[in-house]
């Protein structure tokens, strides 16, 4: 229990963790904890079953709850509380900013050294009446205008009709229209810039010339927030907002914006303060790539969070196939973390039924595959609509994870999205874990003629072939390729047997392929029981939600043996205890690889993950079409407009070997396992022998010979010590 307090847990919190039997933090958790507690923005790259779930839902429970707390009490603020919420200083804003525009730590000196693109900020406060003066020097060439611009507008000051500019080539500009004004300036000249709201105007000075009014301040802006803005190409400029004194005082009746009355904290892109809404408001988004994640780590946060009261968190699951009018319902009655899968969270923001004004955490969990199935676009507009700083000042966090987070696109997004984010990589590359054993197996149907009389008790292949007149004998492609298919699901039910699976997980690669085994399996001993031998139940996406619900609850509880899905299941699904895992057909994601095997060897105890790899081609149905398969029948090549390919499991298998730096031990279609330290000494599903474990129980029977020798040489120094002491008395 200690070693989470340690780590900054709240009782409450840890007191949910122990009763779960989790003792000790994991490693992942160790590292990740107290960062996300601190503020910062975190990438949690550790293997499969490494324990990223609680990495990230317990230090949002808790700060979920303390900011709830606080808002109770009418306090501001919380843990990362940023400089541009409730401070009075007026600075530039570090939140409120472009990529590529840099602010000094004292938030007065500002910089863009792009020369393509102009890069801008704001300031961290505002005024919505009165008169106010701001004034801001160029420190260096380049380009720069400089004015007043609500917190809607783009950084690109007067590209839009929400913000007044004022440029150095001596042109003001509001909408995108630039006209002339004044006269140009440049390096060491200093411009002063007035609003007066209650009067409906802007103004500027140069080197305290008055230049006269620039802007009226149409209509649709009147009672709006104005903040100092800026943008640069290429240059450089240091701001006075007032704490020192002016090179140029303003003119009468305009008051510094740092000592204006009633200055307005900059809340967020666009969105200011909503009284009302921030009581109800959702705190944390956590985004997962299929529905049975999403609903495992909303059942896991709802855990965690059992003992906080007073107040309490509310969790709500939002995925397709429940209830949309529940899950309104749920939300008007106030929600703090919503788990949600892409669809139905698009559904929700776009129609503004999830309001992501207060979110203050975004939690991307399996990143790097919600990115690989097409979600970047839908995470930017998310991540577009949050407030970079909430109502109290507390800055966005966003916290990516994976067990396959090295990629190129992960790392474009942290560019692109995250706040200075540390990595919390354990390994440094993608990797299984040592709790899972590998082993691959090669069909070869030139050499295994077993596929030539199978019977009429044979599985039902995929149809690719229907028209080709394969005959067995035949040294085709076509015909080989059959023979994989027949093969394949012998070498299941041989694997199965050899190793008495009790259950297993087994990967196949289409829905087609899926059927087609589930039934296999039924015929030769299946049913809905685990006396049955073969027993199972299927998971993907054609079946209903409802269906997918029971049938993975039938597995979880063990009632059935085998669990037969495509890759919807391959990443998050925890199901403790499960041995063994079955891949019928390599996935062609080499990363889909390390999460399918990692659903074993979980949570300390030891799997065993089998590939069924085939050493000929074989033709495999790939729609483009319309119906994505429904009706399709066009076993044409996809080059020929057909909806098949010929796919190469044998290169897969060289890129997961490649990716992961070794070579899987092959076993043949005995499917013997090959002997290694553990053999004899582990039994797959359960947690690792003392004898065989790196973990702490194993490291403490493995010191405590050294621990006994230094307790003998202490007691040895100390009785050697006090006889010294004794003899000098005696002397003295
Ligand atoms: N500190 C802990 N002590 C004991 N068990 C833990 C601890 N943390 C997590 N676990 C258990 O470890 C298992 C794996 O955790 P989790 O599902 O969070 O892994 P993961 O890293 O998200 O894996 P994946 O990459 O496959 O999604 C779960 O059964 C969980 O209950």
């Amino acid at each position: 229990m200690a070693a989470f307090l340690e780590l900054g847990m709240i009782e409450e919190v840890v007191q949910s963790v122990e009763e779960m039997d989790w003792l000790l933090p994991t490693d992942v958790q160790h590292e990740a904890i107290p960062l996300i507690l601190g503020g910062g923005d975190v990438l949690m790259a550790a293997e499969t079953g490494s324990g990223k779930t609680g990495a990230f839902s317990l230090p949002i429970i808790q700060i979920v709850q303390e900011t709830k707390k606080m808002r109770r009490e009418g306090k501001g603020g919380g843990r990362g509380k940023v400089g541009g919420g409730g401070a009075k200083t007026v600075k530039l804003n570090q939140f409120d900013r472009g990529d590529q525009f840099a602010v000094a730590p004292d938030g007065l000196l500002c910089q863009c050294r792009e020369h393509r693109v102009w890069h801008g900020s704001r300031s961290t406060h505002g005024i919505s009446s009165g008169k106010s003066y701001f004034e801001a020097t160029v420190t260096d060439e380049g380009l720069c205008r400089i004015g007043w611009s609500t917190s809607r507008a783009t950084h690109e000051l007067g590209k839009d009709n929400l913000g007044f500019g004022f440029g150095g080539t001596g042109k003001k500009s509001f909408s995108s229209q630039f006209d002339n004004y004044g006269e140009p300036f440049g390096k060491d000249d200093t411009i002063g810039c007035c609003i007066d709201t209650d009067g409906g105007n802007v103004s500027f000075s140069k080197n305290g010339k008055n230049l006269g009014k620039a802007f009226d301040i149409p209509k649709h802006l009147h009672g709006d927030t104005f903040f100092a803005a800026v943008t640069l190409k290429n240059a450089e400029m240091k701001f006075n907002f007032g704490d020192t004194p002016f090179n140029n005082p303003p003119q009468a009746g305009y008051c510094a914006l740092s000592k204006a009355g009633g200055l307005v904290p900059f809340q967020s892109c666009g969105m200011e303060s909503r009284p009302g809404k921030r009581e109800g408001s959702v705190m944390a988004l956590i985004m997962e790539p299929a529905r049975e994640l999403a609903q495992q780590t909303h059942e896991n946060i709802s855990r965690f969070k059992r003992h906080l009261t007073s107040p309490g968190v509310r969790e709500l699951l939002l995925v397709g196939g429940d209830s949309a009018k529940d899950q309104m319902r749920a939300l008007q009655e106030g929600v703090d973390i919503v788990t949600g899968t892409p669809g139905r969270l698009d559904d929700f923001i776009s129609t503004g039924k999830l309001d992501l004004s207060g979110v203050r955490f975004l939690v991307l969990d399996e990143a790097d595959g919600l990115l690989s199935s097409g979600y970047g676009n839908l995470i930017t507009k998310i991540y577009n609509q949050i407030p970079k700083v909430t109502p109290e000042g507390a800055r966005l966090q966003m916290i990516v994870c994976s067990a396959t987070l090295h990629n190129v696109e992960v790392k474009k997004l942290a560019n692109k999205l995250m706040h200075f984010p540390t990595w919390v990589d354990l390994k440094g590359l993608d990797s299984v874990p040592e709790t899972v054993h590998h082993v691959v197996c090669h069909v070869n149907p030139v050499t295994d003629t077993a596929w030539y009389n199978l019977g009429r008790i044979r599985v039902e292949t995929d149809g690719v072939h229907a028209g080709d007149n394969v005959k067995p004998g035949s040294r085709s492609a076509e015909c080989l390729s059959e023979g994989v298919k027949l093969l394949k699901a012998e070498y299941l039910v041989r694997a199965i047997r050899k190793h008495k699976m009790d259950q297993a997980i087994v990967f196949c690669r289409t829905k087609l392929d899926c059927d087609n085994i589930e039934r296999y399996l039924m015929k030769i001993g299946g049913g809905s029981k685990m006396v049955n031998e073969f027993s199972c139940v299927c998971l993907h996406s054609d079946r209903r939600p409802q269906e997918r619900k029971d049938n993975l609850l039938a597995f979880k509880n063990g009632e059935v043996r085998f669990l037969v899905c495509t890759d919807v299941a391959a990443r998050g699904i925890d199901i403790t205890g499960v041995p063994f895992v079955v891949n019928v057909t390599l996935s062609d994601d080499k990363q889909n690889y390390i999460h399918r095997i990692g659903r074993v060897g979980r949570a300390a105890r030891m799997g065993l993950a089998i590939s069924i790899v085939a050493t000929v081609k074989e033709k495999v149905w790939y729609h483009k079409c319309p119906s994505r398969g429904k009706s399709c029948h066009n076993t044409d090549l996809l080059e020929n407009g057909g909806c098949t390919i010929w796919y190469d499991e044998r290169q897969y298998l060289s890129d997961i070997e490649e990716h992961l730096g070794v070579t899987i031990p092959q076993v043949d279609n005995s499917f013997d396992v090959p002997v290694n330290e553990f053999d004899g000494k582990i039994t797959y599903g359960e947690r690792r022998g003392k004898s065989t474990g790196t973990g702490f129980q194993y490291h403490t029977a493995q010191l405590a010979p050294s621990r006994d020798q230094l307790m003998k040489m202490e007691k040895l120094a100390q009785s050697n010590f006090l006889r010294l002491q004794t003899t000098q008395t005696w002397f003295s």
